[in-house]
């Protein structure tokens, strides 16, 4: 393949460079595929999978000794292009001190990039971004050295230094933290023998897992499904499984119980959860169960941690990760297990970048390491239903909730019938409900999936709305920080005090509610309850997710006011009432999946009540109790409403009965946008069963400052999209300002 710099190296002459092996490099980069080098010759030649520094024009760049043969079918890759002469090849500068990535996952990078068409090298990237390539010096700090106190001038602060000496070395940042002494002093000291230095030993990090720490007995349902999994693990071959549950109906518990058969075994195992937030309370649960902790990797671990976790999965060192969807770049040796849990959950979806679903990700991640994969849900996604009903998935069920524990009753209230008072949002029925709970002593929840204070400031004056100068959206006001924000591209601006149209003064007033807005009703209503709001914005760091967590266990908050963040898989024991305030705000906008994801995360929010032994109560405040997805909530039969999805996506083909991809088309501005729309357009393939839909304006047809059109390519499952995309976008040569960008399977629409 190409070499895109083609100086040749002196010092050697063409004969000795041919009998050298040719060496297939793939560089972090957007190439088409690796790079050829020249090999050091055996025993210097290093393996596939060993990251080794190469020269690219004048800079050196880290890449990883590539496979010769891809498993990709030909039709899914780029055209391969003419290689390189011999003669002009340049040798690899050197190997990285590091073991090569395992086979299972250049494999993975490879499928993954062929998929969803982008270069190798950028899931590379992905993979190496916390890899701590460069080399590792072992951190130095301070032991009590060889010279005399007696002869040397001891002031107070030397002496402290010397009291914070422990047995092990410190290093100065937390000698001088300790001691309190400059580190000025610390380096004084040294100069002058009172300390030496001592390498700090590398951390550990990670104990060992004891698969039979604390077992708890399961039920019979339970247990058969446990058993079925732990023989899927000690199959050691791919094999993919729903496991579908009610809430609260053990689901956690009994793929732990897999987990510990893949422990027993000596295998890795990966655990995705859609949300960094959930990693606390799943952590100290993992922990109860294990003995210890599990690794934890998400984009917001420390850099350092970061290393340290990568290194202890490639040395097997790490047993189970539990992550984000980056955990599936980790380097797995030995790959024993994955589980998705909350399968159905969008946040899978990676939008930003290399776009991708982590959840067909992950069973792709399963098939290839010849591992079995388990899909968790309550309310499975209609993909994963259709797979199972295809037979390509296995299928385990738990209907029943754990030990005395009854699903919540759930009810609508009619907000035509029962409206709030002028000016507030939640109907009497609602906080009456609330009220009730409080003075028993239970807990409250209030879920509206909107962050902020209101989602519309508009001119009483003119009908002005305040939008943002770079999307098609609304800005929303945030009252705590004082300021209209947009939530698509950050943009902020302070609330003006007039119009900026028709100059009113004061004239502008948020519409709608935000949970800002609900946690202000409340505390009106309710001046003596607890109250805590959970969004993503106010639980930033895991820290203060536990905290949240730690202090609804210990009853020290009586209501919760929340996000989409408080829908997903906590147990909070005491919590029996939830209220929804606004049950409809979910099936607006012209996405396919509105009403399935709807369900799933209104019914995940339901799921939330009477998870112990007080019943639990779910209120559904709604305008259009009549509409199917509010039928199905309180009827809770999920399975009729899938099944009445699934009569509406087959006859269209839609996902997940045919294939769909987006090209999502922009530019700088609107005019330039619609012509490179229009040109890709008329370049579209005609292919039988191949539809073609627009262009038409992308749904957030500005943002972030650019014009966005959108096509949809659309065929029956047996034809695959990637050759037919890749044809047709060949040789297409976009300006400085144009992009299109592919997305294979959309979920958002946006
Ligand atoms: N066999 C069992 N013995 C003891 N406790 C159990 C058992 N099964 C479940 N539980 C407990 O019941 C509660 C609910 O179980 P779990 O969280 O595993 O359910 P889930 O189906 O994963 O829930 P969700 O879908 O809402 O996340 C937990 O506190 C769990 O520890
Ligand atoms: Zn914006």
């Amino acid at each position: 393949m190409a070499e895109p710099t083609l100086d040749v190296p002196d010092g050697e002459s063409e004969t000795a460079r041919d009998d050298r092996a040719r060496l297939p490099v793939l560089l972090t980069l957007p190439f088409p595929g690796p790079l050829d080098y020249l090999a050091p010759p055996p025993p210097e030649t290093p393996p596939p999978g060993q990251l080794v520094r190469v020269p690219l024009g004048r800079r050196e760049e880290i890449g990883c000794v590539w496979d010769r043969d891809s498993t990709v079918p030909a039709d899914f890759a780029p055209p391969p292009e003419s290689p390189v002469a011999s003669a002009r090849l340049r040798p690899v500068r050197g190997a990285l001190d590091l073991p090569p990535l395992p086979v299972t996952l250049r494999r993975f990078i490879d499928w993954l990039a062929a998929y969803t068409l982008t270069p190798p090298g950028l899931v590379l990237a992905m993979a190496l971004r916390a890899a701590g390539t460069e080399p590792r010096k072992p951190a130095l700090g301070w032991v009590r050295g060889s010279a005399d106190t007696a002869s040397l001038r001891m002031t107070p602060a030397r002496l402290r230094v010397l009291a914070a000496l422990g047995n092990a070395p410190h290093g100065t940042a937390d000698l001088s933290a300790a001691s309190g002494a400059s580190p000025a002093v610390i380096r004084a000291m040294a100069d002058a023998g009172l300390l030496e230095a001592a390498p700090i030993p590398a951390e550990t990090p990670f104990a060992t897992l004891d698969p039979d720490f604390h077992r708890v007995t399961l039920s019979d349902e339970q247990d058969h499904a446990a058993e079925t999994l732990r023989a899927a693990v000690r199959a050691r071959a791919y094999s993919a499984t729903l496991l579908e549950g009610v809430t609260g109906s053990g689901k956690t518990e009994v793929y732990l119980e897999a987990v510990a058969e893949a422990l027993r075994l000596g295998r890795q195992v990966l655990v995705l959860l859609p949300e960094i937030a959930l990693s606390a309370q799943w952590t100290e649960r993992f922990a109860r169960r294990f003995g210890a902790q599990a690794a934890i990797w998400h984009s917001a671990l420390g850099s350092k941690r970061r290393k340290i976790t990568w290194r202890a999965v490639l040395d097997g060192q790490a047993r189970v990760v539990v992550g984000a969807r980056s955990a599936l770049f980790l380097p797995f040796p030995d790959l024993g297990l994955c589980i998705v849990d909350e399968e159905h959950d969008t946040a899978f979806k990676q939008e930003d970048g290399v776009t991708y679903h982590g959840r067909d990700m992950a069973v792709l991640r399963a098939r290839i390491a010849g591992a079995p994969v388990v899909l968790v849900s309550a309310t499975p996604s209609l993909e994963t239903l259709a797979n199972v009903e295809a037979g390509r998935y296995g299928h385990l069920t738990l209907a029943a909730r754990h030990g005395a524990a009854t699903l919540p009753h759930v009810a609508l209230i009619d907000m035509r019938a029962h409206p709030p008072e002028r000016g507030l949002f939640l109907s009497p029925l609602l906080t009456e409900a609330m009220e009730e709970r409080f003075a028993r002593g239970e807990q409250v929840m209030l879920f509206l999936n909107r962050r902020g204070y209101a989602p519309l400031t508009l001119c009483r004056a003119c009908g002005f709305r305040m939008e943002c100068p770079n999307c098609t959206a609304w800005l929303v006001e945030h009252r705590a920080r004082k300021e209209l924000a947009c939530h698509h591209c950050g943009h902020t601006e302070p609330i003006p005090p007039s119009c900026p149209h028709c100059g009113a003064d004061s004239s502008l007033v948020p519409i709608g509610p935000g949970i800002e807005r609900i946690f202000e009703e409340c505390r009106a209503r309710f001046p003596e309850a607890r109250l805590l709001v959970m969004a993503s914005d106010t639980l930033g760091s895991p820290q203060a997710t536990a905290d949240a967590v730690r202090r609804i266990s210990h009853r020290e908050v009586d209501l919760i006011i929340g996000t989409q963040i408080v829908a997903k898989g906590w147990h909070f024991p005491h919590l029996t009432l939830v209220g929804v305030v606004d049950a409809d705000l979910g099936l607006g906008g012209g996405d396919l999946r509105a009403a399935e994801r709807t369900v799933q995360l209104l019914h995940q929010v339901a799921g939330r009540a009477g998870r112990a032994d007080a019943p639990g109560t779910v209120l559904l405040q709604s305008y259009v109790g009549e509409h199917p997805v509010m039928q199905a909530l309180v009827s809770g039969d999920y399975r009729a409403f899938m099944a009445r999805e699934a009569a509406q996506r087959r006859p269209g083909f839609w996902p997940p009965y045919g294939r769909l991809a987006a090209l999502i088309i922009s530019a700088n501005t609107a005019e330039a946008a619609d012509a490179l729309a229009r040109a890709i357009g008329a370049h579209a393939p005609h292919l039988p069963g191949v539809e073609i839909l627009g262009p038409a304006p992308a749904p957030l047809a500005l943002l972030r400052g650019r014009h966005r059109r959108r096509l949809l390519l659309r065929a029956p499952r047996a034809i695959a999209l990637q050759p037919i995309l890749r044809h047709w976008l060949t040789g297409l040569r976009l300006g400085a300002q144009e992009r299109v960008e592919i997305d294979i399977d959309p979920v958002s629409f946006l």
